[in-house]
């Protein structure tokens, strides 16, 4: 069962609701009136056709006048909704477009360590599908049910004021309506999570198989990820059909509601006409309204599906705040302290097994060891990326994985070998964790890590389009320009984890030049990868299986002839 981002509460769900409509009160309230213009429009019509009744009765038939202003109202009463729901499609957008923006707001703040354990698939269903489920949500599901439920509730006002003896009708659809539709709305919200979560499983897969198309290929895995596509696609798909199944069967008890109260409105009415209680004009309008609810019954209940599919889709949108970072906490100081920290991935494998490592300001350390040993994964937790499960990792007193995302970033930060150029302006990418940098910032820190020249030689300085179908970036240049973002951010510590590994030699020696540069005056801990770093480094931590087994300067260590000393000896590549 793979982790999931969690899900907003149905009170949240709520709370966002109301919140979108207060902010657009305004135009809410106009949408709505518009629908009830229509709505009453709707409901004249069968006013005239018992007046035309009445007098053809009554042998005063007047056909004429009675028949325009049938047909007048039709008119209004389409150009209204027309209106209506161009403005209920204008106030959609608004609201999906303000939604969006928080969600991406929101889902940049998360901490790397909790997409990476849902899987970016769960986060991009929620961008894309969940989001596209919304926006069908306020541009038709909503407005829909208002106009039905605004009709079925005028419709029902109107009988009532015609004849409240007829209206007794409808009492015989209240006990199938309450019993059918509190049978339903108990079952489908929890089928409805299980599908959008089954939906989300399919997407990650898709995404997964895409990504990483060429290991499959080389492993010869197309076969069985094609297997599991179909797998998981098909849990989809049966969890979509049994949501059908279950509002299959409500539905014949719906149609029952509409069909027993004109039935017993017939006899009703015969028997109220012998008794001189009500005339055929009154008999006629009453059936004519009940045969009107049926339209507007039936439109509430298909968009009502679609409404509890769009609010959970909904919760999964919003279900992604309130995960990031806690925000706690201030450093009082640069010293970096690790406690007892126990870390594992998953349940049950734990991969670090108590680690204590005190750090002071300006020290340049590196951590050494065999591969799997837990190296990067310490400078995960020295970054602030993951929480330890147990024991802590503070920077002057504060806990490093609960400080606020900005704060963080002014203190220890973490650079990897991965470095994405996002499809943007080279100022979009240098500025990507928003700060107060001017365009002399930028080219300063350009020239700290040394592009100045690849800059002078860009078409439109920084304006200069980046990444995918546009402006290509070597690898080196895009390290480069994750260093410029370090200058930028202006951390006290830097974690670097084979950093210069993907490049070839004389790119990383161009990479290391500016590094060094950049690096002068912080706290460096280094996960190294190539024995002379660690020989430059003013102390040597070893890593063996989640253990710091030997921690002290180069030369110091090489004399005890441990574990480093049998390293360097046997030149093992440190990886
Ligand atoms: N995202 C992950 N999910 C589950 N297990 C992981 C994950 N990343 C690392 N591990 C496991 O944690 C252990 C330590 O890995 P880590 O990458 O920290 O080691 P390392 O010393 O940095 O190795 P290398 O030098 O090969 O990168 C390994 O057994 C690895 O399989």
């Amino acid at each position: 069962m793979p982790v999931r981002l969690p899900l907003a509460t149905t009170r949240a769900a709520r709370a966002w609701l109301r919140a979108a409509l207060r902010t657009h009160r305004a135009s809410f309230v106009t949408v709505i009136g518009l629908f009830c213009l229509a709505a009453v429009a709707g409901l004249v019509g069968p006013q005239v056709l018992g007046h035309l009744v009445d007098s053809a009765v009554s042998g005063h038939a007047d056909i004429e006048l009675p028949a325009l202003l049938f047909v007048v109202l039709l008119i209004v009463q389409a150009a209204l909704k027309r209106v209506a729901r161009v403005r209920a499609g204008m106030l959609g957008e608004q609201v999906l477009a303000e939604t969006r923006e928080r969600f991406v707001g929101e889902a940049l703040r998360l901490p790397l360590s909790t997409v990476e354990a849902a899987g970016t698939g769960d986060l991009l269903s929620r961008a894309t599908t969940d989001a596209d489920r919304i926006d069908h949500a306020v541009r038709n599901a909503i407005p829909q049910i208002v106009v039905a439920g605004m009709t079925v509730l005028l419709t029902v006002v109107a009988m009532v004021v015609t004849s409240p003896l007829l209206s007794l009708a409808l009492l015989v659809a209240v006990p199938l309506l309450y019993f059918s539709s509190r049978w339903y709305w108990s079952r489908v919200p929890a089928r409805i999570e299980r599908m959008l979560d089954a939906w989300a499983d399919v997407q990650s897969g898709l995404h997964e198989t895409a990504d990483g198309a060429r290991t499959a290929e080389a492993l010869g895995l197309i076969d069985s990820r094609v297997k599991l596509g179909t797998r998981t696609l098909g849990r989809a798909v049966e969890h979509e059909r049994g949501l059908r199944r279950l509002t299959i069967r409500w539905v014949p008890w719906m149609q029952l509601s509409q069909v027993l109260p004109i039935a017993v409105l017939l006899l009703l009415g015969a028997w109220a006409y012998a008794q001189g209680l009500a005339g055929l004009g009154t008999i006629t309008t009453m059936a004519v309204y009940l045969q009107a609810l049926g339209a507007p019954l039936e439109e509430l209940l298909w968009w009502t599906e679609d409404m509890l599919v769009s609010g959970t889709a909904l919760r999964r949108v919003l279900g992604v705040e309130g995960t990031d970072r806690p925000g706690r906490g201030q450093p009082h100081g640069r010293e970096i302290v690790v406690r007892e920290v126990r870390y594992g991935y998953t349940a049950g494998r734990e991969v670090l097994h108590g680690i204590e490592l005190r750090i002071p300001p300006g020290e340049r350390l590196a951590i050494v060891g065999p591969s799997g040993a837990g190296k990067s994964t310490l400078g995960r937790l020295l970054a602030g990326v993951a929480a330890p499960r147990s024991g802590s990792v503070t920077v002057g007193g504060a806990e490093v994985s609960e400080l606020a995302e900005d704060v963080l970033r002014g203190e220890v930060l973490l650079l990897t070998q991965e470095h994405h150029v996002f499809a943007g302006s080279l100022r979009e990418n240098l500025t990507l964790p928003a700060g107060d940098w001017t365009d002399a910032d930028l080219l300063r820190a350009l020239t700290a890590v040394g592009l100045a020249g690849w800059f002078s030689a860009l078409p439109e300085g920084l304006g200069t389009r980046l990444g995918a179908g546009a402006l290509a970036v070597p690898a080196a240049v895009a390290q480069q320009l994750a260093l410029a973002r370090v200058v930028l951010a202006d951390p006290h510590t830097v974690v670097l984890d084979e950093a210069t590994s993907l490049l070839d030699t004389s790119s990383a020696r161009q990479l290391e030049r500016s590094l060094n540069g950049v690096l002068e005056g912080r706290t460096v801990i280094a996960i190294a990868h190539r024995l002379h770093t660690a020989a430059a480094a003013d102390r040597v931590a070893v890593v063996e299986d989640g253990r710091i087994t030997e921690l002290g300067p180069h030369a110091e260590l090489l004399r005890a002839g441990g574990p480093y000393a049998r390293l360097v000896e046997a030149a093992v590549p440190v990886y």
